[in-house]
């Protein structure tokens, strides 16, 4: 897949005949310099952005042939992205911004606070349900966004330096969860300039000038 940015009458190619495949509960690294075209590259597969030319497939759907509105509802049922900013609704509490997926894909809301519950202890943060976001930590509120990133059993995870705000202990924590979505079967494909990623992960890519370079094996080292 490519995508280019006319610029000042010039072509910045941001990403350049890029090819990448993984499997479920595969962990993808992709780091790299800054404006290398890692968020580019993300912005294709969540479908927030189109590529020039390519096709693009995500949990079996051709994201590059899908229509506003069914990227939209795409990300909602399987694919789930994560920002640097986790984005949090303020005046929610944390259940309730992990609940509004569901919520808006049509599940009754006593249901969706339930489930979101859930989610909330799977990524360490029993009992904080009703706590707003800025009563939780910079990390905590990162894991909320997690949380409302895989709801509703979404099988893809993007991460766009989901660690950028973070200490290097909340980090550790962030992808030791991450890693442990993937053991359960989600594919997460996280663009991080954190070296502490690879870490985790069990593939390894460094964007290049709109290209992606393998890093042989990745130096997967955690449990
Ligand atoms: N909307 C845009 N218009 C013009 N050029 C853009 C646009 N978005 C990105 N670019 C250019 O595309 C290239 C890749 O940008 P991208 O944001 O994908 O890089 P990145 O690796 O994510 O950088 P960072 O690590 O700093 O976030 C850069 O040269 C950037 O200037």
């Amino acid at each position: 897949m490519s995508r280019s940015y006319l610029s000042h009458a010039e072509t910045v190619w941001a990403v350049r005949d890029v090819s990448l495949t993984a499997r479920p509960g595969e962990f993808v690294c992709i780091s790299g310099a800054s404006g290398s075209g890692k968020s580019t590259l993300l912005n294709l597969l969540a479908g927030l952005d189109g590529a020039d030319h390519g096709e693009i497939t995500v949990a079996g759907a051709r994201v590059d042939t899908l229509s506003e509105t069914e990227r939209a509802r795409m990300r909602l049922e399987t694919v789930g992205v994560v920002f640097q900013d986790h984005n949090l609704i303020e005046e929610f509490t944390a259940a309730e911004n992990v609940a509004l997926p569901l919520e808006v894909l049509g599940t009754d809301s006593r249901q969706a606070l339930q489930r979101a519950g859930e989610e909330l202890s799977r990524v360490g943060l029993a009992g904080l349900d009703r706590r707003l976001p800025r009563q939780l930590s910079g990390g905590q509120r990162q894991r909320v966004g997690l949380a409302r990133a895989v709801i509703g059993d979404r099988r893809v995870l993007l991460a766009d330096e989901p660690t950028g705000a973070l200490d290097s202990k909340n980090s550790r924590e962030l992808f030791r969860l991450i890693r442990s979505l993937c053991d359960q079967g989600v594919l997460a494909v996280v663009c991080s300039h954190d070296v502490m990623c690879r870490e985790f992960a069990d593939t390894a890519y460094e964007m290049v000038d709109g290209g992606l370079v393998a890093c042989g094996s990745a130096e997967r080292t955690m449990p």
